[in-house]
């Protein structure tokens, strides 16, 4: 069993125990109180040179706990006066330490448009996604089969959200391309064994249509990484931990995009 399996099985455990206590009108009746979606391609389509999604990420499966003195709105204020487009927010609890109330208070903080970092495995999940504020969802290709990506896709365009569609390779970058959403996130980590290859990202990449936006994921650290990637037509990032391991998150973030 990868780590992915496990974490799937994980999300759709609690799934099951959430749906009953919130109905998906109740959910879009609480979204009605929160502002509408800020749009999220369109921070990064519109952001000249490197377009960043700095995540608030506390932990992660692989390297435990990343910040102790972690402080979703105060770091959501550093990343956007550093100059980040979009912001990422991990809310699984169990596997990363993260909560639905981190996405609520950094969105509250700044007004950068904000992807709700979770495993999604039910349509459920985006209304409740909305309802906490969330600009736009994350579909793991890995993760669902093609119907269940379609369902997830429309909840998301229903409600006015962009959403991210994460590949690995170039099977899962053709399923993506069979969803309405062309912006797609190529994830440089391999989910079974945590290693990064940016090589396997630039081919990826090289072999798509032209209409796509594409942000790099996962293992990201410095200037010249996110300079390489931009040599490759690579011009949006998201970067978590080694920007959250950074004493001071507003410089940290200038120096990946200034
Ligand atoms: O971060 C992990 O170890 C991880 C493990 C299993 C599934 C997902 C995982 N990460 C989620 C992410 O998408 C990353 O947080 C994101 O790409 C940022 O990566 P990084 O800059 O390496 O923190």
């Amino acid at each position: 069993m990868t780590m992915l399996d496990e974490i799937l099985a994980v999300k759709r455990g609690e799934v099951a125990a959430r749906k009953p206590h919130s109905s998906v009108s109740a959910l879009d009746a609480r979204a009605r109180d929160v502002s509408a979606p800020r749009g999220f391609r369109a921070a990064l389509d519109g952001r000249p040179g490197h377009a960043l999604i700095a995540e608030i990420k506390k932990a992660s499966p692989s390297k435990g706990l990343i910040r102790e003195d972690f402080d979703p709105p105060a770091h959501a204020r550093a990343y956007a006066a550093g100059g980040a487009a979009c912001l990422s927010v991990l809310t699984d609890e169990r596997f990363f330490q993260g909560a639905d109330g981190y996405l609520i208070a950094a969105r509250a903080a700044c007004d950068l448009p904000v992807i709700r970092k979770d495993f999604m495995v039910d349509p459920w999940q985006v209304a409740e996604a909305r309802a906490l504020g969330a600009d736009a969802i994350l579909i793991i290709v890995a993760a669902l089969d093609d119907g269940a990506m379609a369902e997830i896709e429309v909840a998301a365009i229903e409600r006015g959200m962009d959403v991210l569609v994460e590949v690995h390779d170039a099977d899962e970058l053709d399923r993506a391309l069979r969803l309405r959403s062309r912006l797609i996130g190529v994830n440089n980590r391999n989910l079974k064994d945590f290693t990064v290859d940016f090589a396997r990202t630039y081919e990826l990449v090289a072999s798509a249509p032209a209409d796509c936006t594409f942000v790099a994921e996962s293992g990201l650290q410095t200037r010249a990484d996110l300079d390489a990637m931009a040599e490759h037509g690579i011009r949006c990032f998201l970067v978590g931990e080694s920007l959250m391991r950074q004493p001071d998150l507003k410089a940290a973030t200038r120096a990946l995009v200034a």
